[in-house]
C-alpha cells in the first residue's frame, strides 16, 4: 500500500472521545465509507490481501465488518460468509462467546457455510482487544476450515489485540492497513 493511500484512509477516520462509554476513544469509519475514493482504495487493498494469502472464503464480522467484507469479496471473486451476533442466523449454527473493549457478546456462523478445505480470511474494521477476531478464528476452526489470516483496516496497538490473537492465529498473518 502506498503512503498516500494510507494517509487517505487515516484522514477519513474520525475520533469520537467517550463513545460508547467514558474512556473509550471510538474510531468512526463513517467518513471513510462516505468517500468513494477512500472506500474503493480500502476495498482494493483488502481484496489484494485476500488473494495474496490464498483465501477461498471471506468471513465478515457483524456489523461494521460486513460493510467492508462484502465489497472485498465481490472485488476478489471470493464467497462471503457472515459471522453474526447471536440469534440472527436461521440455520444450524456454531456459537462462540467473547469479551470486547466495552462489553461482552456472542457470535455465530452457519455451520454449513464452512468446511474442511476452505481457507478463510477474516475481515473487520478494527482490531481492539482482539476478542472478536479470536472468537471468529475459534468458530472457523470448529467448522473444520483453515484460517488464511485476519485483515483489518486498523489495529489499536495500545490495546494489545495482536498479542492476544497470536496463539489463535497459529502462524496465520494478521494484516492491519493502519496501526494506531
Ligand atoms: O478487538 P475487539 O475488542 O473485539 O473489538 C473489535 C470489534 O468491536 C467492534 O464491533 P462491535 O462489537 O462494537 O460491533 P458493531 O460492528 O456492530 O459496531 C469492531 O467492529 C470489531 O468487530
Ligand atoms: N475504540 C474503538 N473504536 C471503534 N471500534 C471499536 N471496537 C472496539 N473498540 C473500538
Amino acid at each position: 500500500m502506498t503512503v498516500s493511500t494510507q494517509e487517505l484512509l487515516l484522514s477519513r477516520i474520525r475520533d469520537v472521545p467517550d463513545y460508547p462509554k467514558p474512556g473509550v476513544l471510538f474510531k468512526d469509519i463513517t467518513p471513510l465509507l462516505a468517500d468513494p475514493a477512500a472506500f474503493t482504495a480500502l476495498t482494493e487493498e483488502l481484496a489484494e490481501l485476500c488473494v495474496r494469502h490464498g483465501a477461498t472464503k471471506i468471513v465478515g464480522l457483524e456489523a461494521r465488518g460486513f460493510i467492508l467484507a462484502a465489497p472485498v469479496a465481490v472485488r476478489a471473486g471470493i464467497g462471503f460468509i457472515p459471522v453474526r451476533k447471536a440469534g440472527k442466523l436461521p440455520g444450524a449454527t456454531l456459537s462462540q462467546a467473547y469479551e470486547l473493549e466495552y462489553g461482552t457478546a456472542e457470535i455465530e456462523v452457519h455451520a454449513e457455510d464452512l468446511a474442511a478445505g476452505d481457507r478463510v480470511m477474516v475481515i473487520d474494521d478494527v482490531l481492539a482487544t482482539g476478542g472478536t477476531a479470536e472468537a471468529s478464528l475459534e468458530l472457523i476452526r470448529r467448522a473444520g476450515a483453515e484460517v488464511a489470516g485476519v485483515a483489518v483496516l486498523m489495529e489499536l496497538g495500545f490495546l494489545a489485540g495482536r498479542e492476544r490473537l497470536e496463539p489463535a492465529l497459529r502462524g496465520a498473518p494478521l494484516e492491519a492497513l493502519i496501526t494506531l
